[in-house]
């Protein structure tokens, strides 16, 4: 507690205002002197007297006046009480100072640990102004509660939870489960989680400068999240930067309250003090971020987080060694972590999550800064420690996930997207089959006349794959053809391969391989939906530059967009694009091309997205117009991409 107030002390802020006081004082002295003599009163003493190093000061004074001389008396120990006999201006003797510098040491280390407790810590929460009066403190069982925001933060203007429409019947299917296990108060034994519509919401801040008041908006974290995790299980929660996965773990470890909604472990709420006590007793957990002390090594982090879990002093040892040995810390055991890589850090950290026999262990990115090797013998450690217990998991690693997970929950912007087995997402979110195609002759340098041939070969294998399935190659090159097969033609699929290997020696075909869209394909789609939605929800502006040299402006997410001012007498209703949205490096939206234009159809029904500049025509026009959106539902496809 007290290394966090010192930790917060050190915040540049406090800084600036520590530098400002002692300045002030410093300029008090020099103008005024010091306050320990008989022409100020005991009032200004007093007052001067709370900060310590004053009466370090002053006791320094005191000492050099009675040593200054070899004919002075000095101070001893049993005159500590009195005056120099020389120093007719002594108001404080130096038995005065030890006791105010006593007193005062007490006074700050108290008001340290209470604004450690009300003051927000990085997670923003903090304890109630008045928590010392709350019994359960002083007792330690209830009095652990925390809220939200700074202590001058407004909370009256929380925003309500938009009104969220999930569209994935897996996921409104296991909503539904839940609800009806919360509504029945129904704890199934083979359930290890249940989070009940877990809403996070962080407050606003308010930022108090020196010439100005800034103030941060309320943020939605987590929106309503429903999800079972059974026993036995590993669960892997993936999701963008910023979706809310550490928030959710957060709230089920107790670092951050909940907003609404509730978790049980093991039976056990997340919102009642007790119920949190009984859960510290039978998690584990693997920080995102190392929380190790530089200091101590890797077996006296184990031996201490051993005894805090309560394991039997006798087998302590063998325990942390054996924990040790699985994360291949062993040589490096009585090494101080504050010296390991970021490697050895995060097995360290593994390693802590899982000693004690944890009922249910949350691993948050635990292989981040692994190189491959010791990446998949952590990914060893965490397939054995399923057995009899329940894994949470966040990853950006989607082998990972795939290799490792029971089940998955994709979550974006704070609600939960997708869920279910690595093989149904993919199968639902991914675009369809992979096939690779690959050819004899292509990696054998064969002269112009087999270069020839494996081109033709290449040639009637595209031309085949058009004219059965309507799919051009995603990436080519001389030994390889890669197709993405769309779910749609699914059913044509198995005649089709059937009578490709019938012909693979005709067609100069060395092996053939078919397989799902990748999970990765799964995320980025899921991701790149969840933008979409939110950009659609802000109002953002895109500028879309058309081929005929002409520009619109759409909003970001639109998928059809009808151009205004392209009506003709051969295309009576205009012409439409589809655009293609991609996601930059930051994951921001982005338009990464469109198809060609095509007249709108008849049946389809326009809206004009603006009354001031949707009739107007863009040619000659300086700046762009605004295109007119059309619901994705009145059309299909315009190009395959
Ligand atoms: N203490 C906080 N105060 C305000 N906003 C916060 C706080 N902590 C997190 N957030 C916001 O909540 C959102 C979810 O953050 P969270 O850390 O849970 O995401 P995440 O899915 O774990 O991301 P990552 O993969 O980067 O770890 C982010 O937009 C983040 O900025």
């Amino acid at each position: 507690m007290l290394s966090a107030f010192i930790s917060k002390s050190s915040s540049s802020t406090t800084v600036g205002f520590s530098i400002f006081i002692i300045g002030f004082v410093a300029q008090l002295v020099t103008q005024f002197g010091f306050p320990y003599s008989t022409s100020f009163t005991s009032t200004y003493r007093i007052i001067w007297s709370f900060f310590p190093p004053n009466l370090l000061a002053e006791g320094i004074i005191l000492l050099s006046d009675a040593t200054a001389t070899p004919e002075d008396p000095g101070i001893s120990w049993s005159r500590r009480a009195k005056c120099a006999p020389n120093d007719t201006e002594c108001v404080f003797s130096i038995n005065d100072i030890y006791i105010w510098l006593i007193s005062t040491f007490v006074l700050w280390f108290v008001l340290a640990i209470y604004f450690d407790n009300i003051i927000q810590n990085s997670s923003g929460v903090r304890k109630p102004v008045f928590y010392f009066l709350n019994p359960g403190y002083w007792t330690g069982k209830g009095g652990n509660k925390v809220t939200d925001g700074g202590i001058c933060s407004c909370t009256s203007s929380v925003p309500s939870l938009e009104n969220i429409t999930l569209d994935d019947e897996d996921v409104l299917e296991e909503e539904s489960t839940v609800k009806q296990q919360a509504m029945e108060d129904v704890v199934d034994p083979n359930i290890a989680v249940q989070i009940r519509g877990l809403v996070k919401l962080y407050p606003g801040k308010t930022k108090i400068g020196f010439c100005k008041c800034k103030k941060t908006s309320h943020y939605h974290a987590l929106k309503g999240l429903w999800v079972n995790f059974p026993k036995g299980q590993l669960f892997c929660l993936l999701g963008p930067n910023g979706a809310g996965k550490t928030t959710a773990i957060n709230c089920l470890t107790g670092i951050t309250p909940v907003t609404a909604g509730d978790a049980l472990i093991y039976g056990d709420s997340v919102r009642s003090s007790v119920g949190m006590s009984n859960i510290r007793r039978i998690i584990g957990v693997c920080p995102q971020f190392d929380i190790l002390w530089d200091a101590l090594s890797g077996e006296e982090h184990l031996h201490l987080f051993a005894s805090i879990k309560g394991l039997p002093p006798s087998s302590i040892e063998s325990v942390a060694q054996e924990s040790l040995a699985e994360v291949r810390l062993t040589e490096s055991a009585k090494i101080r972590a504050g010296s390991y890589s970021g490697g050895m850090k995060r097995r360290l950290s593994v390693a802590i999550a899982l000693i004690g026999d944890p009922k249910l262990v949350i691993l948050d990115e635990p292989t981040t800064g692994m190189d491959p090797i010791t990446r998949r013998h952590v990914w060893d450690i965490i397939e054995d420690a399923k057995k009899g217990r329940a894994i949470i998991l966040t990853t950006h690693s989607m082998e990972e996930a795939d290799i490792l997970s029971d089940r998955i929950g994709i979550m974006a912007k704070g609600r939960l997207r997708c869920i279910g087995t690595s093989i149904r997402l993919k199968s639902k979110f991914g675009t369809g089959f992979i096939a690779n195609i690959s050819f004899s002759g292509g990696t054998s340098g064969t002269p112009d006349r087999g270069e020839d041939v494996t081109m033709m070969h290449h040639e009637t294998v595209k031309q085949f794959f058009k004219s059965h399935l309507d799919v051009v190659p995603k990436e080519e090159n001389k030994a390889f053809l890669t197709y993405v097969i769309p779910h749609d033609r699914e059913e044509l699929m198995t005649n089709f391969f059937a009578e490709l290997q019938d012909r693979q020696g005709e067609f100069g075909i060395a092996d053939i391989q078919l397989g799902l869209t990748t999970l990765e394909e799964v995320f980025l789609n899921i991701a790149r939906q969840a933008e979409l939605e939110s950009a659609a929800a802000e109002g953002s502006l895109a500028t879309l530059a058309l081929t005929s040299g002409n520009s619109v402006q759409i909003p970001v997410g639109a998928r059809f967009v009808g151009i205004p001012g392209t009506e003709s007498a051969e295309n009576p209703r205009g012409v439409m694009v589809e655009v293609y949205w991609d996601q930059d490096d930051s994951g921001a939206l982005c338009i990464s091309g469109n198809s060609t234009e095509t007249p709108i159809p008849s049946h389809v029904q326009l809206v004009a997205s603006s009354a001031t500049n949707s009739n107007r025509a863009i040619l000659g026009r300086a700046r762009p117009v605004q295109g007119i959106v059309i619901d994705p539902n009145q059309i299909g496809t315009l190009n395959s991409q």
